[in-house]
Parts: C-alpha cells; sequence; structure tokens
C-alpha cells in the first residue's frame, strides 16, 4: 500500500521534488520530509558530497557535461523507498533521468511562475545558469524545460502560496494519486 500517513504507510516510493531553479524544492522537500518522518536528500548536496566541491566551482572547473554526469549518477544512488529527493533544475533534461524517477518514485513538480522565481533569483551568485545571464535568457530555459517538468510529473501550483500551503496540496494530491493502489 502507498499510503502518506506515516501510522498507517508500510513501503513508500520516493516522492522527488523537481522545478526550475529557485522554485522552491528545497524548502518544500525539508518540510514535506519532516511531515512524513520521512529523510531527505538533495542531488546538488550529494553532487557537492562527491565532489567536496561547490556546483559553482564543478561547473568552473570540469564543465557541465561533467556535473551532469554526476548528477546521474548519484540519483542512481539515492534510496528508491521511503524518502523524499530534492532534484537539480536541470535534472529533466536528460530523458533517462526523467525514466528513472517515474519508474522509481512519484515526480512532482513544483510549478512557481517564471516572475517569481525571476525575483528570487535576482541577487543570486550560487547558480551557475543565472549568474551573468539577462532575465529574457533565463526565461527561455524555463520555457525550453517547461514540458519535460510536465511530462514525468504530477503538477502543484507553487505561486503566491507559503511552503506550508503547497506541501499541504501536495499532501492532498499525492494521497488521491495513490488511492486504491498496492504494492
Ligand atoms: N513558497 C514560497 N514562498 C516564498 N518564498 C519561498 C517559497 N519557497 C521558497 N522560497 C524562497 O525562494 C528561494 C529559493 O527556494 P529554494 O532554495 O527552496 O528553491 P530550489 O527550487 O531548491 O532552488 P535550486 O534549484 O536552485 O536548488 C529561497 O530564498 C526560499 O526561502
Ligand atoms: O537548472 C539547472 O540546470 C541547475 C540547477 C541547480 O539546482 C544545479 O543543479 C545547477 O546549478 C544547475
Ligand atoms: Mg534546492
Amino acid at each position: 500500500m502507498l499510503l502518506l500517513n506515516k501510522n498507517r504507510r508500510i513501503a513508500m516510493k520516493v516522492i522527488y521534488l523537481t522545478g526550475f531553479m529557485g522554485a522552491g524544492k528545497t524548502t518544500v522537500g525539508m518540510l514535506l520530509g519532516e511531515k512524513l518522518d520521512l529523510p531527505v536528500y538533495d542531488t546538488d548536496q550529494q553532487v557537492e558530497r562527491a565532489e567536496n566541491a561547490s556546483v559553482k566551482d564543478i561547473f568552473s572547473s570540469r564543465g557541465e557535461a561533467y556535473f551532469r554526469r554526476l548528477e546521474e549518477r548519484v540519483l542512481r544512488e539515492l534510496p528508491t523507498e521511503n524518502a523524499v529527493v530534492m532534484t537539480g533544475g536541470g535534472i529533466i533534461e536528460n530523458p533517462d533521468n526523467r525514466n528513472f524517477m517515474r519508474n522509481n518514485g512519484t515526480v512532482v513538480f513544483l510549478n512557481t511562475n517564471i516572475d517569481i522565481i525571476l525575483y528570487r533569483l535576482e541577487n543570486d551568485t550560487s547558480r551557475p545558469l543565472v549568474q551573468g545571464r539577462k532575465r529574457e535568457e533565463i526565461k527561455k530555459l524555463y520555457t525550453k524545460r517547461k514540458p519535460l517538468y510536465e511530462d514525468c510529473s504530477l503538477s502543484i501550483n507553487a505561486s503566491n502560496k507559503n511552503p506550508e500551503e503547497i506541501v499541504k496540496e501536495l499532501e492532498a494530491v499525492l494521497n488521491a494519486s495513490q488511492l486504491g493502489k498496492t504494492e
């Protein structure tokens, strides 16, 4: 049975949180993990741990392709049961990653309006794909990726809501989507 009530839970597939940079994956994921009493993992943090370097430094010293290979590897090394996994914003660009997440868990797209995201990212210096880029370029990347986020996921409207409201809605949607399913 896949139930989101921790008192009744036997086993649960991983909840993968996807979405653009700044969408709120880490904020919402931490809260969701707390509420469901599940461990949380963040693929960016796992990559950083594996390399003992920041995402920014990995991009600048080894390049994006190298980062993407590490990202693909850590995704596969993480638990595939009873966990919340927050993913890097670009993880869905790789179709193998989308299939992996779809096959191993419930994929949730945190759908946050691009204007809110741009506001949040305005003074960011930690995200290599934001730094030095014009708003229009970031918007273009978002537009290119949006169908990929939507492709594999349950979509949650995360704009103009506080993290608690998003988690509440997420729990309701996940419970509804899992009703009647048994394993
Ligand atoms: N629902 C929300 N309402 C208001 N602010 C939020 C909300 N969710 C997140 N934030 C704020 O937006 C910023 C980005 O959030 P967060 O780091 O959780 O995004 P992310 O999706 O994990 O980004 P990244 O892809 O870069 O890891 C943070 O400053 C966070 O406090
Ligand atoms: O959107 C992206 O491609 C990225 C998002 C971040 O989470 C990091 O994974 C990295 O900065 C790349
Ligand atoms: Mg994050």
